[in-house]
């Protein structure tokens, strides 16, 4: 997968030589490239911002560096990438659009910063390649680069090889759209509490329905919204047994 990333603040991006997305990078899985956005600006300044149009606090950013920007590196030759901008009036980003994103050969992050970008970069961008604009929640953040670690980090870790136990990828929290059961490991007794008997049972079948009905009740209690998001036919018919 090829990413690149635009910002003001590119030394934002040092973590991701670190660790697994480091790796990814190390061997090829992951080509990423974070850019400055002022190198697409021309006056001695190098600015990047002005006063919105209609008034109103704070400043938009120029749409001009951005529109070069784009023009670099989504030229029209080339299979267009994914455009995907951090916003908080974004569509919520998911553990679905995550594998969604794990999908794509070339995603392109612009990351806002003040009051936002101007309007007409997305429209524009929208007209050559896929453009979403993304939130990693609700709540307002100072601008795009946190919400673009966040997203790598989510998507690196689906892709082939990267995890070493894939296997995790299946019972982990929103796998299957519920919460993860809780995790045990030695010594068996820790000061005065003890690991759930059945965990060390060594009968897999009954640890399975143990961990599925902790996930249940886990997200009944902390996510109701997941819960009533699930698909019925997904649910055994051991699940709602009481
Ligand atoms: N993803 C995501 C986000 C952001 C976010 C993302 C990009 C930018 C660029 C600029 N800002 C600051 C700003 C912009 C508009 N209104 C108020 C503040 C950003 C915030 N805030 N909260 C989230 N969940």
């Amino acid at each position: 997968m090829r990413v690149d990333i635009v910002s003001i603040f590119p030394e934002y991006f040092a973590p991701l030589d670190l660790s697994l997305i480091g790796k990814a990078r190390a061997n090829g899985t992951l080509r990423l490239v974070v850019h400055d956005l002022r190198s697409w600006t021309h006056d001695v300044h190098r600015t990047v911002d002005d006063t919105p149009y209609g008034g109103g606090p704070g400043m938009v950013m120029r749409p001009e560096p951005w529109g070069e920007a784009l023009d670099a590196l989504a030229p029209p030759e080339l299979t267009p990438p994914r455009l995907l901008v951090p916003s908080p009036a974004g569509v919520p980003f998911t553990q679905a659009l995550a594998y969604e994103l794990a999908a794509e050969p070339h995603l392109l992050f612009a990351c806002g910063r003040y009051e936002g970008i101007d309007q007409r970069v997305l429209d524009h961008a929208a007209t050559r390649m896929p453009v979403t604009e993304v939130s990693l929640g609700d709540y307002v953040l100072f601008g795009g680069e946190v919400a673009v670690l966040v997203i790598l980090e989510a998507v690196t870790r689906l892709l082939p090889g990267v995890l070493g136990n894939a296997g995790s990828l299946e019972e982990e929290s929103h796998a299957h759209g519920l919460l993860e059961a809780p995790m045990y490991t030695k010594p068996a007794t820790w000061r005065g509490l003890d690991v759930p008997d059945v965990l060390r049972s060594g009968d897999h079948g009954r640890i399975a329905r143990w961990r599925r009905d902790q996930a249940l009740t886990r997200t009944g209690q902390r996510r109701p919204d997941l819960l009533a998001a699930l698909d019925p036919q997904s649910l055994d018919k051991r699940d709602v047994t009481a």
